[in-house]
């Protein structure tokens, strides 16, 4: 069975508030990157695509339950015979009584659902606490016969999630992201450092363009479990493709032995 991926990653702009912009833009451009040759594995998607950080009207924005971009995205994910992970999405909840959680999907080739992941740690700096709901199970799953593991942006401050999620196994961690100038060392340094210390791939979608007097800068990137930066966009809008060997997990995790030599016994 073959290690290898090939990934492409969907660094797009996002439009305040302008679902419909939204959608379509997520969709052609999923469609682009999928019938792209040679043809991706995997196509990912930024943070809170569907409505962006239109949080004071969040509720009424919200996809409820998420079923539309389910229904959007699984269709897409089956005609290309893609695996999608669906960055994330601002969703309107019924089983929290209407709350609203940032939250990801990812589709196999199939289009069958893999994995649901609401955003933990909510962004106190952009008042994600005041109109989103956290989520409180780590976002483990498999893509196919590889574990693997989903945070959000945020996310990636706190270690432990991340190590949480290599316990369980997983050998890649997908991070999408809306994360803003002027914090590029604060993102590049805690994504390396999460491959380095899991060793594990990290590849992170992060957003780009211009909204209000916040720039994102986009600068997605694949990180290798040895913590190297084997691809990265710009600042512009872009679809980032990147091969990862998840063979190379075992190896690295083989010659520093890191999760053998941990002393949980002493720091947990
Ligand atoms: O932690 C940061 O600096 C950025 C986080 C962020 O923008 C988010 O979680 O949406």
């Amino acid at each position: 069975m073959s290690t290898t991926l090939r990934i492409a990653l969907i660094q797009m702009d996002i439009e305040v508030g302008r679902v419909e912009a939204n959608f379509a833009r997520a969709e052609r451009k999923l469609r682009e990157a999928a019938a792209a040759s040679p043809k991706p594995d995997v196509v990912v998607l930024p943070e809170m695509w569907n409505t962006g950080y239109a949080l004071t009207e969040i509720r009424t924005l919200a996809d409820p339950d998420g079923e539309r971009t389910r229904a959007a995205i699984s269709a897409i994910a089956r005609e290309y015979g893609v695996n999608v992970i669906a960055g994330s999405i601002a969703e309107r909840r019924t089983d929290r009584g209407g709350a609203v959680t940032n939250t990801v999907y990812g589709f196999d080739r199939e289009g069958r659902e893999i994995a649901e992941y609401a955003k933990i740690h909510l962004f106190q700096l952009m008042d994600e606490h005041l109109h989103l709901e956290a989520g409180d199970k780590p976002g483990h799953f498999a893509l196919g016969d590889i574990p693997a593991g989903v945070m959000i942006c945020y996310d990636i401050r706190f270690p432990e999630l991340a190590r949480k999620l290599a316990l369980d196994g997983a050998k890649v961690l997908f991070v999408p992201a809306e994360w803003p100038h002027p914090r590029l060392h604060h993102w590049r340094t805690l994504l390396q450092a999460r491959a380095i210390e899991n060793q594990m791939y990290v590849v992170a979608c992060n957003r780009s363009g211009v909204s209000g007097a916040t720039h994102f800068f986009g600068h997605s990137m694949v990180i290798d479990p040895w913590g190297e930066v084997i691809a990265e966009a710009g600042e512009e809008e872009d679809v980032l493709y990147a091969d990862i060997d998840l063979a190379l997990t075992d190896e690295v995790r083989g010659r520093i032995p890191v999760f053998a030599d941990r002393r949980p016994s002493v720091y947990e």
